[in-house]
């Protein structure tokens, strides 16, 4: 087991090249090999959620380990039901925990061809991929927007295209929108019909070039550190977003905005992205409201940011995070009392901190193989001199270079 000793600068002048989105790279690949190849995207991640497509596309094996990619997992599910092949896809051992069951009923009552390996509603899963019918589909959209989208993807291959009904409230819909705009541009007829019927007509997907966008949700740890440093000139430049972003998470402009971080864009080329300036700015706020359904990625930083701030919080929508790369309410909750901040949960989908204090321990941060804990962590060392975190490595899930982007912004790490 790897730890790190993290301490951070006196002041800021950085310039930091994001990693490229996740999200967007696995739907691109998905739909490149769904148009049967052609021109590869451009910009893809170099992170592990994508490595595992690239390589499941790449070499179709026998048995696919798609690790802990929960969109990789979902989007090759659907992929595998349509195309042909005979698989066994699986994952690590929290994969192996993370619900399939909503996909799975839907894609079987398509016609496709699923069997659990292990237990009901998990993965791994046995598929022997057919083409699919297609048609009319009743789906819950309040547990996961990654099975819509994975269905969604495979709708314009599908005989008769597919018609989604979406039940309860949707989750995570800036999501199942960027998969309509990607799949749009590579040809696809597909769009909403009215609150909760998105329908996609049988159209083949046309291969193009395509670039991918830097992560908004990666941007958010510089955010943080520009929000928890002590440096009043501090300036931290990231390069690669879109301003008109597909990225629903680039609503983090707004809510640091709220937490005293300012935003300037400065329009960089031809290829619509930006370079994005962030600095300092005075806000006023004691306690904070906030609905993650839109955003549940961005949670994580906004609780740990805020708790370091002094800022009192009330943040719902929150039930996603209990099935994510780990219980992150959770999670929150036991780290955060590592640094002296007592979280109440409610609901299971709300988390609020009223100001209660404990006495830190400083024991040393675990990160719960999840990259996100890790990130979001790491900038609370501009409070807490000598931070100590367990299993630094997790951030190559979305993030490779995060920890040698924060050393060229000076940060100081130690491996112990
Ligand atoms: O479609 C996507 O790329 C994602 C959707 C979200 O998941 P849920 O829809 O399960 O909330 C998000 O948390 C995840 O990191 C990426
Ligand atoms: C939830 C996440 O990823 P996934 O569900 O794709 O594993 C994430 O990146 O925060």
């Amino acid at each position: 087991m790897k730890s790190y000793t993290i301490n951070a600068p006196l002041q800021i002048d950085a310039t930091i090249e994001l990693p490229a989105s996740k999200s967007i790279s696995n739907r691109a690949l998905i739909i490149y090999a769904l148009s049967h190849g052609g021109i590869l995207p451009k910009n893809l991640s170099d992170c592990d959620d994508t490595e595992v497509i690239i390589a499941a596309l790449k070499n179709s094996p026998d048995i696919i380990d798609i690790k802990a990619a929960g969109t990789a997992m979902r989007f090759m599910t659907a992929f595998l039901s349509s195309t042909l092949g005979s698989h066994t896809i699986t994952g690590t051992e929290r994969m192996q925990h993370r619900p399939i069951k909503i996909l799975v009923d839907a894609l079987k009552s398509l016609g496709a061809n699923i069997s659990y390996i292990k237990e009901d509603g998990f993965p791994p899963l046995h598929i022997t991929g057919k083409q699919l019918t297609g048609g009319h589909l009743q789906i819950p959209g309040n547990i996961s927007s990654q099975y819509i989208s994975a269905l969604l993807m495979i709708g314009p291959i599908l005989k008769q295209g597919l018609e989604l009904e979406l039940s309860g409230e949707i989750v995570s819909r800036p999501y199942i929108n960027m998969t309509l705009k990607i799949m749009a541009y590579f040809g696809a007829e597909a769009q909403w019909e009215s609150e909760n019927i998105i329908k996609v007509s049988p159209k083949p997907y046309i291969n193009k070039a395509y670039l991918v966008e830097n992560d908004w949700s990666g941007s958010s740890y510089w955010y943080e550190i520009m929000a928890l440093c002590k440096d009043d000139q501090a300036k931290i430049h990231l390069t690669g977003l879109f301003r008109n972003s597909l990225q629903g998470d680039s609503v983090i402009q707004d809510i640091f905005a709220k937490l005293g971080v300012r935003t300037v864009f400065e329009e960089s080329g031809t290829d619509a992205t930006t370079t994005v300036t962030l600095t300092k700015t005075p806000y006023h706020l004691e306690s904070f409201t906030y609905d993650f359904t839109k955003c549940p990625d961005l949670a994580q930083t906004v609780v740990v940011t805020c708790c370091e701030l002094g800022i009192k919080f009330h943040f719902t929508g929150l039930a996603s995070l209990k099935i994510k790369e780990t219980d992150r309410i959770e999670a929150l909750k036991i780290e955060l009392r590592k640094l002296g901040f007592i979280l109440h949960d409610e609901h299971d989908d709300t988390l609020i901190w009223n100001g209660d204090r404990c006495e830190a321990s400083m024991a040393p941060i675990d990160t719960y193989e999840d990259h996100r804990m890790a990130m979001a962590f790491a900038p609370t060392c501009f409070v807490h001199k000598d931070l100590l975190m367990n299993n630094p490595q997790v951030v190559s899930k979305s993030y490779p270079h995060f920890w040698d982007d924060l050393r060229q912004a000076n940060f100081l790490i130690k491996q112990n």
